[in-house]
């Protein structure tokens, strides 16, 4: 049987315009690639990207605050401009968005400018009517914000209308305590807006070290959000121009703008999988093998669709490996046990790697290697804010199990601790690297005594 091409993918975000370059321009496939919206998808247009650079901007205050500390009596950081700034990130996404385009353009891949379902096993329909058959077809579509289903959702803004608002709120409320709400919250108070946070658990980012959620709770208090623990929406009504939450204490407030940062979920409606009897998982995502090969042989899903780790360097990962695999003869699995990530706040970061103290602890006896202090030029400046380093070490192997770092730059510093983590360093390993002086990284290779240890002896 032949077909329109040897590939078809569905999702023009970080793992499918991967896998589309790398089949088609590495592995010299047929390759037809669909997007509904802009090229780049998620992390591009919509998350990291201008996330990052809004984080950026946001550290204006704290930096001139620092250099107060240092004697520039002045520093202050002057006025923003959201006007200036949103035509500065327009024409940088814009940009991002051709050179994601001419890549695979330069690789001969097809691109189709609209939405596409599946017709059945190798068939896909396009928006316009028209069909293509393909031998293997990838599924990249992504996640989508998930509103909490409370009266007056509708009212809430989603992540994406960040990047999109024509001038800033006076009063913002952001509501759930994960990657994004933290770092929107971060990203708002740094820029002048009055930055309510609600989250209903006792310390924000579930799922990662308890000590560093800790550490980030106290700082987006210190840094001037109004954070409010233990506290739920339960509606939203328009009060005139703004809007009324009301929440679960019985309390109410009012706010320009809410923002509803309770999840994401996999983007799999709509799609034509009932067509196809593609196995979903019960959160909705697609169901797929080590090799991201779903329940029909001929279709593939990678990144957030299939909801394993939804972050962009392993979306990227998986549609490199399901390229190689599928079209380069090269056999290749995404290790997803040991993945680094990072939480950009301000004025430090948290990065991470590997099991939390927690994990650790439950998996079997681990000694743990903190050091908590307030580093060199905060302290100068006068500042209380601490870092954070911890090191979680299995001591029958001496193996490194796990990297926990609060503190500034803490995803530059995790992303080079990841490396020797990931060959499977042992503490002696780390102590044998000798100091950077110095530096607050140097920690990492200093800690010599055991801060506490959990299981075994004791
Ligand atoms: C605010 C925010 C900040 C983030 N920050 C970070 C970060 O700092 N670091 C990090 O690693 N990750 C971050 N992420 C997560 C990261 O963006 C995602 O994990 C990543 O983009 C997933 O890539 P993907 O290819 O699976 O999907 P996406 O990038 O979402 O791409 C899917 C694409 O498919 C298109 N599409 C969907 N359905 C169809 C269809 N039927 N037909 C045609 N096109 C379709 C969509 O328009 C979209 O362009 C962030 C996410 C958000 C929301
Ligand atoms: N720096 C990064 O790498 C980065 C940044 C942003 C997003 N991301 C990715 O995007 C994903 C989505 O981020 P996210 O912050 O939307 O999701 P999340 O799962 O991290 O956090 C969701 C939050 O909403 C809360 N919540 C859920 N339902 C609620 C309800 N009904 N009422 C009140 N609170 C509710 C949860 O308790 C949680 O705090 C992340 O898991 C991550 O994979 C990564």
């Amino acid at each position: 049987m032949s077909f329109d091409y040897d590939l078809f993918v569905i999702g023009g975000g970080s793992g499918g315009v991967r896998a589309a370059r790398i089949a088609a321009g590495q592995h010299g496939a047929k390759v037809g690639l669909a997007e509904e919206s802009r090229m780049g998808g998620t992390c591009v247009i919509r998350g990291c990207v201008p996330k990052k650079l809004m984080i950026f901007a946001s550290n204006a205050s704290l930096m001139a605050e620092e250099m107060r500390g240092y004697g520039w009596a002045d520093a202050a950081a002057g006025g923003f401009s959201w006007r200036d700034f949103r035509a500065k990130l327009d024409a940088e996404l814009n940009r991002l968005e051709a050179a994601y385009t001419s890549g695979l353009n330069n690789a001969g891949v097809e691109i189709h400018h609209q939405r596409a379902r599946l017709a059945d096993h190798h068939t896909v329909e396009l928006a316009d009517g028209t069909r293509k058959t393909a031998k293997h077809i990838l599924i990249a579509a992504g996640g989508r914000p998930a509103k909490p289903e409370i009266p007056g959702a509708e009212l809430g803004l989603i992540s994406d209308d960040l990047f999109l608002l024509d001038e800033l709120p006076k009063r913002a409320l952001l509501i759930g305590g994960g990657f994004i709400a933290c770092e929107f919250a971060t990203i708002l108070n740094g820029l002048g807006v009055e930055t309510v946070q609600a989250y209903r658990g006792d310390a924000v980012l579930r799922g990662f070290d308890r000590e560093a959620r800790e550490m980030a709770t106290a700082q987006l208090k210190d840094i001037g959000v109004d954070l409010r623990l233990g506290l739920s929406p339960v509606g939203l009504e328009k009060a005139g121009a703004r809007i009324a939450a009301r929440f679960d204490d019985g309390s109410a407030d009012e706010f320009d703008a809410v923002f509803l940062a309770t999840g994401r979920a996999p983007y799999t409606w709509g799609l034509g999988l009932e067509n196809t009897g593609v196995n979903l998982k019960d959160s909705g995502a697609i169901a797929v093998d080590e090799w991201s090969q779903s329940s029909v042989p001929s279709i593939f899903a990678v990144g957030d669709v299939t909801d394993r780790v939804n972050l962009t360097p392993v979306a990227i990962r998986e549609g490199h490996s399901f390229a190689d695999t599928v079209f380069g003869d090269k056999a290749r699995q995404v290790n997803h046990d040991l993945v680094a990530s990072a939480v950009y706040l301000r004025p430090h970061e948290l990065g991470s790697i590997g099991l939390t103290e927690e994990q650790a602890a439950e998996r079997g006896p681990v000694d743990v290697y903190s050091a908590v202090f307030r580093p060199m030029r905060s302290m100068f400046a006068g500042s209380d804010v601490r870092i954070m380093m911890k090191l979680l070490v299995e001591p029958e192997s001496d193996r490194v199990l796990g990297c926990h770092i609060f503190g500034p730059e803490a995803g530059e510093m995790i992303q080079l601790a990841a490396i020797p983590i990931t060959m499977g360093a042992t503490k002696a390993d780390f102590d044998a690297a000798m100091a950077v002086h110095p530096t607050a990284a140097e920690e990492l290779v200093t800690m010599r005594n055991v801060t506490r240890r959990h299981g075994g002896e004791g």
